[in-house]
């Protein structure tokens, strides 16, 4: 008999529609989550672990790292053959992508949610969780890190991230597509791609800001960071990486005061590059020391340099770690 772990953290696959307040809301124990699917499952054993039951707007870096030790706790059991984590689809990619990059074990992980909760007709939660379990007993799920399972598709924690904020098929990799689907039970990998970029750490600086760029965009903010004690600053840049001439000065002093810049591109795809030599365009930025965060979206980029800041990795090596 296989065992796969369910570690449960909240989100809409646990919640129903409260009738005062009309809108949904935390609810569902484990038994009522996983009871209709451990009842429909054969020569394997579900085993139940509910961490707590939030939104994942509730998510926070310290919750994250209990997710991480709850998964690696499983891992470390010969018995089970892999690790589930239920998860609100608000943040899922965030969570996953710290257990990709902090967790290096061959057996699968994979991550799911639902966007209809337990009251609406076409709820997904039993389907995304069935899903789930047909990957995590495929042996060919092996050694790919952790995946994101919704809406019958396998993505990689590296690539997903949510693109609708309704629709059940919002989970999408846009620069690679899905690793594969699940087909009636059967899951068919059209690629595989083993994750290969780690941070084995298991704790997360909190104090590391996002600020997006945007037309007219000044240094304040950058400096209210820095003026609070922040390890570390991701840049959401325009385009191909750069910022507007305003915010030099600001980025110069977080530069001077060894606090790790990180450049990504508000852009939903493709990477970012000192392409252009005017007044706050890339090239400038990475000559004074900006770290290239390739493709990575903000939000995942955050997380990446929380992990390595918590681990104390040198400049280098986070450069290292940002290259494709
Ligand atoms: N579909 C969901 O799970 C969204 C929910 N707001 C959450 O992230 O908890």
């Amino acid at each position: 008999m296989k065992n796969i772990v369910v570690v449960m953290t909240g989100g809409t696959i646990a919640m129903r529609i409260d009738p005062n307040l009309r809108a949904a809301i935390p609810s569902l124990s484990s038994e009522e989550l996983i009871g209709e699917v451990k009842a429909h499952i054969k020569d394997t054993q579900i085993r139940e672990k509910e961490l707590f039951n939030i939104p994942s707007g509730h998510i926070t870096p310290e919750r994250m790292t209990e997710i991480r030790q709850a998964v690696v706790e499983a891992l470390s059991d010969p018995e089970n053959v892999g690790v589930i984590v239920t998860h609100g689809t608000d943040t899922l990619e965030e969570t996953a992508y710290y257990l990709d990059i902090s967790i290096d074990n061959e057996k699968p992980i994979v991550m799911t949610g639902a966007m209809r909760n337990a009251s609406e007709l076409g709820y997904d939660g039993e389907l995304n969780l069935t899903a789930s379990i047909a990957t995590i007993l495929n042996e060919e799920s092996r050694g790919l890190g952790t995946l994101v399972v919704m809406n019958n598709e396998v993505h990689s924690a590296a690539q997903v991230t949510k693109t609708n904020t309704l629709s059940v098929n919002t989970f999408k990799s846009p620069e690679l597509g899905p690793l594969g689907i699940i087909d009636n039970d059967e899951v068919l990998y059209y690629r595989r791609e083993k994750s290969v970029k780690k941070v084995i750490v298991d704790t997360l600086e909190p104090k590391i800001a996002l600020i997006k760029m945007a037309a007219g965009v000044e240094g304040d903010i950058i400096d209210f960071y820095i003026d609070n004690g922040y390890k570390g600053i991701v840049i959401e840049a325009l385009g191909r990486g750069n910022v507007p001439p305003a915010t030099l000065p600001s980025i110069n002093r977080a530069l001077e005061l060894n606090i790790p810049i990180v450049l990504v591109s508000r852009c939903a795809t493709g990477r970012v590059l000192g392409s252009y030599g005017y007044l706050g365009g890339g090239k400038g930025l990475f000559e004074s020391g900006v770290i290239n965060g390739g493709y990575l979206p903000g939000h995942k980029a955050r997380i990446a340099l929380m992990a390595l800041v918590s681990a104390n990795k040198s400049k280098e090596e986070m450069e290292q770690f940002f290259k494709i």
